[in-house]
């Protein structure tokens, strides 16, 4: 009987706050990668979470999981950025600008220094400003720096449209595109179920968009943040990448002349594989969509242009 290769792979995350923590547990239970390291400013707590974790290998086994620095960061595969400043109930996402670009500079810094070929899979807010911020300051390829972009919200999507129809949320395909934010927008007119356009009249329509736009105003307001579905999103992508599947999420990419936006982050329906984003999908937008998607890029680029980079 011959032993399947062993291959290594690693995953550093960076900011082991409530997203971080999360994402580090959801993935060691599916056992994504051989080491997980654990970065934070604030080391008492990175360690920490590794004790926890590390007291939990008897039931799982199979993964290296450490405390360590940004030398650790070197043969990452995939580096997540999830550190910084999170929203207080009432914030919105952009209220996180200024803070978060500031401890950018020196965490995109920390990690380009060492590593050369991996992925930089940002979840910090603003998720899309900030991806762009660490595709200039990398000076990586943008297919090899990637926003966790509206994925969570697209999952938040099918999942309220799942409960209205009594179908389960993986079977229900449908799109959240633009901003991870309040200029993000629905995609209706592609929305189905196995080919079959969802019958929804339009004040449910109304109201399964505004519960998925403002779901994260809802759980912070009610636990401080959010984290399980944000640490889920994170793991598929993780998967992707890690798998080579060249499956199609929506994350935050560079858009050049897509619907008529260039130069901007934002989340769209991608073919993410081993190389990071492969490919954009050409998603067919009616005239009232690719009017939302240069609004929501607009407001971006106004953003990005009070921001020193
Ligand atoms: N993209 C998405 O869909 C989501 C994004 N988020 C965002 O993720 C970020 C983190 O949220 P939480 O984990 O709830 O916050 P948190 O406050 O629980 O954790 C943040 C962590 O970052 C660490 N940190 C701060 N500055 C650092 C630095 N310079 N280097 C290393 N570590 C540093 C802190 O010590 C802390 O452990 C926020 O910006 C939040 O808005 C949260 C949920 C979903
Ligand atoms: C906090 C955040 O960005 C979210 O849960 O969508």
């Amino acid at each position: 009987m011959s032993l399947k290769p062993y291959k290594r792979s690693r995953v550093a995350i960076v900011g082991m706050g409530a997203v971080g923590t999360t994402t580090g547990y959801t993935l060691l239970l599916r056992q994504r990668m051989s080491e997980l390291v654990f970065i934070d400013v604030n080391v008492k707590k990175a360690k920490g979470e590794m004790l926890d974790m590390n007291h939990g290998l008897p039931f799982l086994g199979g993964v290296k999981v450490w405390a360590g620095d940004y030398e650790d960061c070197r043969d990452a595969d995939i580096i997540i950025v999830t550190a910084g400043a999170s929203q207080k109930p009432g914030e919105t996402r952009i209220d996180l600008l200024k803070r978060n670009a500031e401890i950018f500079e020196s965490i995109i810094d920390n990690i380009v220094k060492v590593n050369t070929h991996g992925i930089l899979l940002i979840a910090t807010n603003p998720v899309d400003i900030l991806s762009y911020i660490s595709w200039k300051r990398s000076g990586w390829p943008s297919s090899r720096v990637i926003g966790s972009g509206t994925l969570l919200d697209s999952a938040r999507f099918r999942y309220l449209i799942g409960k209205q129809k009594g179908i389960d949320p993986r079977s229900i395909h449908a799109h959240i595109i633009g901003e991870h934010g309040d200029s993000e927008l629905p995609v209706w007119s592609t929305a189905n179920v196995a080919g079959t356009p969802l019958e929804l009249n339009e004040d449910t329509k109304n109201e399964i968009f505004e519960n998925t736009k403002n779901a994260a105003y809802e759980i912070i307001d009610a636990k401080g943040a959010t984290s399980y579905a944000i640490g889920l999103a994170l793991d598929r992508i993780v998967a992707a990448i890690l798998g080579d599947e060249g499956s199609v999420l929506n994350v935050s990419t560079l858009l050049e002349d897509y619907n008529g936006v260039s130069d901007v982050y934002l989340g769209v329906p991608s073919i993410v594989d081993h190389n990071g984003v492969r490919e954009i999908l050409d998603l067919p937008l009616n005239d009232e969509e690719r009017a939302r998607l240069l609004q929501s890029a607009d407001k971006l680029k106004d953003q990005i242009s009070k921001v020193h980079l």
